[in-house]
C-alpha cells in the first residue's frame, strides 16, 4: 500500500548519539532530568536535528460516525458526533481550549459523520457518512478503509505544509471505543472482558452488553489479524483509518507525533501493523482511563508521559502533554553548559 508514497525514514542515530553526548555537558547531574532527556534524544534522531523545533504542533481531530452505535453501546447517541464537530469549529470543545494554549494550528476534517455540518470551518473529506454496524455487517469495504488512510494522509501533508514541527491527532466518533476495543482484540488476541470499558460512561448491565457485542462481533466477522487492512474494515473507524494515516503521512515527513488515549492508540498499533518503521516516530502523551488503552500501550511497548485519568479523546491528553516536549527542546537550545557557565562538571565521587 506505501509502495509509490515516500517511505518512512529510519531515526538518525548519529545525531540522537550526539546529542545525548551534549545533555552531560548541560549544567545539571548527568541524567537529572530524567525521562525529560530521553525526550529530547528521541525528537532529535526524529528530526535528525541537534536542536530539534516542536512549534508551532498541529492538531487534526477527524470525526465520523458508527453504525454499532444502534447496539446501545455508548452512554450518548449518535448525534453527539455532529454537535461535537459544531462545537469544535465554535471553539468551545476542551481541544479548542488547549490548542489556543498551544498557539496550534487545528484542523477538524469529516471523514464520515452522519449528520448535518456546519459548511465551514472544518475540512469536508467525508469517505461515507457512517460505517455500517459492525455487529451485523463489515463495518466498511477495504477500498473505504483504504481511502479514509489517505484522507488521512493529506491532512498530515497540510499539517507540514502550513509549517507544523509535531503533529497531534485527536479523534471524535459516537461509539468509535467499541471498534477500537475490538480491534484490539483482533489484533492482539487479548481477551475482550480485559479491554472493555465503560467508553463514554456505560455501566453495569450496559457494559457487560457492550463486551457481548464485541464478542459476537470477532466471531462473525472474523478479521484475519495479519491484514490491518482487513481488520479495519471489518472492524473499525473511518476516523480510526484516517488516524493510520495521518501518522504514517506524519512520519513519512519526519514529523514527532504525540498520540493520545486509546482510539488513538489502538490507530497507532493498527498502523505499526501497515509499517513497523512508524514506530519510533511516536511518543505517547497519556495513559487513559479506558481499561483497553494499558493493552494497547503495551503491545506497543511504549510508556505515556501522563497519567491524569483523562478519558475524553479529540486528542487532549497528547495536548496537555505537548508543553513537555516543547520543555525538552529549550533544555537542548537554551541550558548553559559546564564549561560556558563556569560549573565544575567534575564528580567528588
Ligand atoms: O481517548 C480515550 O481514551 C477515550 C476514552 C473514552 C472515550 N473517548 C471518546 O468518547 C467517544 C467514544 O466513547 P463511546 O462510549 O461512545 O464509545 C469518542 O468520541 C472518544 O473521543 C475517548
Ligand atoms: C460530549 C462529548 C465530547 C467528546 N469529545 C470526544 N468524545 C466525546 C464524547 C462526548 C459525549
Amino acid at each position: 500500500m506505501n509502495d509509490r508514497l515516500t517511505p518512512i525514514a529510519a531515526p538518525d542515530a548519529a545525531c540522537a548519539e550526539r546529542v545525548g553526548r551534549y545533555l552531560d555537558c548541560l549544567t545539571k547531574p548527568p541524567g537529572s532530568l530524567g525521562r525529560l532527556e530521553a525526550l529530547a534524544v528521541t525528537l532529535a534522531a526524529i528530526t535528525g536535528e541537534d536542536f530539534p523545533r516542536v512549534t508551532p504542533p498541529g492538531v487534526v481531530v477527524f470525526a465520523a460516525d458508527h453504525g454499532v452505535a444502534e447496539e446501545g453501546v455508548s452512554a450518548f447517541p449518535q448525534s453527539v458526533t455532529a454537535q461535537m464537530v459544531a462545537n469544535f469549529v465554535a471553539g468551545g470543545a476542551a481541544i479548542n481550549v488547549f490548542s489556543r494554549r498551544l498557539d496550534a494550528r487545528l484542523e477538524v476534517v469529516d471523514v464520515g459523520v452522519a449528520g448535518e455540518l456546519p459548511a465551514s470551518g472544518i475540512v469536508h473529506d467525508k469517505v461515507r457518512p457512517g460505517t455500517a454496524n459492525l455487529a451485523r455487517h463489515d463495518a466498511m469495504s477495504r477500498e473505504e478503509a483504504g481511502s479514509a488512510i489517505e484522507v488521512g494522509r493529506r491532512a498530515a501533508e497540510r499539517a507540514a505544509v502550513a509549517g507544523c514541527r509535531c503533529l497531534i491527532v485527536g479523534e471524535m466518533g459516537i461509539a468509535n471505543t467499541t471498534a477500537s476495543s475490538a480491534m484490539l482484540a483482533a489484533l492482539t488476541g487479548a481477551p475482550v472482558a480485559e479491554l472493555v470499558g465503560p467508553g463514554t460512561g456505560v455501566a453495569g448491565d450496559a457494559l457487560a452488553h457492550k463486551r457481548a457485542v464485541i464478542e459476537a462481533a470477532l466471531v462473525a466477522r472474523a478479521p484475519d489479524p495479519a491484514d490491518p487492512l482487513d481488520v479495519l474494515a471489518r472492524l473499525g473507524g473511518l476516523e480510526i483509518a484516517a488516524m493510520v494515516g495521518a501518522y504514517l503521512g506524519a512520519a513519512s515527513k519526519r514529523l514527532p507525533i504525540l498520540v493520545d488515549g486509546f482510539i488513538a492508540t489502538v490507530a497507532a498499533l493498527t498502523a505499526c501493523r501497515f509499517d513497523p518503521a512508524l514506530r519510533p516516530y511516536l511518543i505517547f502523551g497519556h495513559r487513559s482511563d479506558e481499561p483497553g488503552h494499558g493493552r494497547a500501550l503495551a503491545a506497543l511497548d511504549a510508556e505515556p508521559l501522563l497519567a491524569m485519568a483523562l478519558r475524553l479523546g479529540e486528542g487532549s491528553g497528547a495536548a496537555l502533554a505537548f508543553p513537555l516536549l516543547e520543555a525538552a527542546t529549550a533544555m537542548l537550545a537554551e541550558m548553559a553548559t559546564f564549561a560556558g557557565a563556569g560549573v565544575d562538571d567534575r564528580q567528588a565521587r
